[in-house]
């Protein structure tokens, strides 16, 4: 058994496009002998009980077909069992989605037949995962790639509706949503530090790309037990039209709107009624006070 994949594939990642070419991607899987179960998601978050199942059956080893939400919803079925060490699973990507940002970081290619040799020739690292506790649920979110709160959880709320234009959807979402979002005020509380911010965004980065591309982090390292935070300050919409190149190509982090720092814990308390936007790996969360920690080397991740 422990050779033995669990394949699981959301057939509505990147607007449904792949779902027919499925059997060729099966096909494949079996041409480069790999072992294999597969089943394909049915209903949203699906993954993340198909997972939890795999594991409690014996697998330790599984294949996430889709995006980012995909290998979102994948990674909290894996952290949220506790029949096996989360760092005894071995997980591979095959990036179908729309942004697939978590790939970007290690290179993943896009082909499937490139990205099965990867998975044959076994290449892994154990990469740090965020944890995040909710005030008012007991039910914790894990991440694996970036979680923040403010225009980035705007975008990602309003993004199914420009899916259709793929991989310029998170442009068009931000560009469009400009206008109408308003900063809220938040206490942020990290390496004893505490302070009161109107952020236009806050970002806890473990991996350097997201929405779409943009790189909005600094210098994340998903091995060395800290994350990235980046606060961008109350920017005035004009001046972050101005920079709007500079979130694709990474300088955005050097304007002197931006502050960057590392930290392995950070709390965020909501210090007004306003409601706040709040996303993990793409995936709109729920809406209270938070704080994330993280757990080091948590998942093994088979890399090129
Ligand atoms: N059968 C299904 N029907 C409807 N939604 C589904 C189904 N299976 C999975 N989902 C949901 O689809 C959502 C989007 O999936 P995913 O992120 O993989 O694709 P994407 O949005 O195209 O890519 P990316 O996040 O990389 O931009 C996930 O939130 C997941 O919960």
């Amino acid at each position: 058994m422990t050779d033995n994949w669990f394949v699981i594939i959301n057939p509505t990642s990147g607007r449904g496009k792949f779902k027919k070419l499925i059997p060729k991607l099966l096909l494949e899987l079996e041409l480069n002998n790999i072992w294999f179960e597969f089943k394909i998601t049915q209903y949203q978050k699906h993954a993340v009980d198909i997972a939890r199942n795999a594991i409690s059956k014996g697998y330790k080893n599984i294949i996430s077909v889709g995006g980012d939400g995909t290998l979102h919803n994948v990674v909290n079925g894996i952290m949220s069992q506790s029949i096996v060490n989360t760092s005894d699973i071995k997980l591979a990507v095959i990036p179908i989605g729309t942004g697939n940002d978590w790939v970007k970081s290690y290179k993943i290619p896009r082909k499937f037949k490139k990205n099965i040799k990867i998975i044959t020739q076994g290449n892994s690292i154990y990469q740090d995962i965020g944890k995040i506790n909710f005030e008012n649920i007991n039910k914790p979110i894990y991440f694996n790639n970036i979680a923040g709160i403010g225009f980035d959880g705007y975008v990602v709320n309003r993004i199914k509706k420009y899916k259709k234009y793929g991989s310029l959807s998170y442009l068009i979402g931000s560009i469009s949503g400009f206008y109408k979002y308003k900063p809220i005020p938040l206490k942020i509380e990290f390496n004893n530090k505490e302070f009161i911010e109107i952020s236009f965004m806050t970002l806890i980065g473990l991996c350097k790309f997201s929405g779409g591309g943009m790189k909005l982090t600094k210098n994340p390292d998903p091995f060395d037990g800290l994350f990235e935070i980046t606060i961008v300050k109350n920017i005035s919409i004009f001046n972050l039209f101005k920079n709007l190149f500079k979130l694709f190509n990474g300088t955005i982090i050097n304007h002197e709107m931006v502050e960057n720092y590392k930290t392995n814990r950070i709390k965020i308390t909501l210090i007004d009624e306003s409601e706040p936007y709040i996303q993990a790996d793409g995936e709109v969360l729920n809406t209270s006070d938070f704080e994330i920690e993280l757990i080091p080397k948590a998942i093994q991740f088979i890399v090129p």
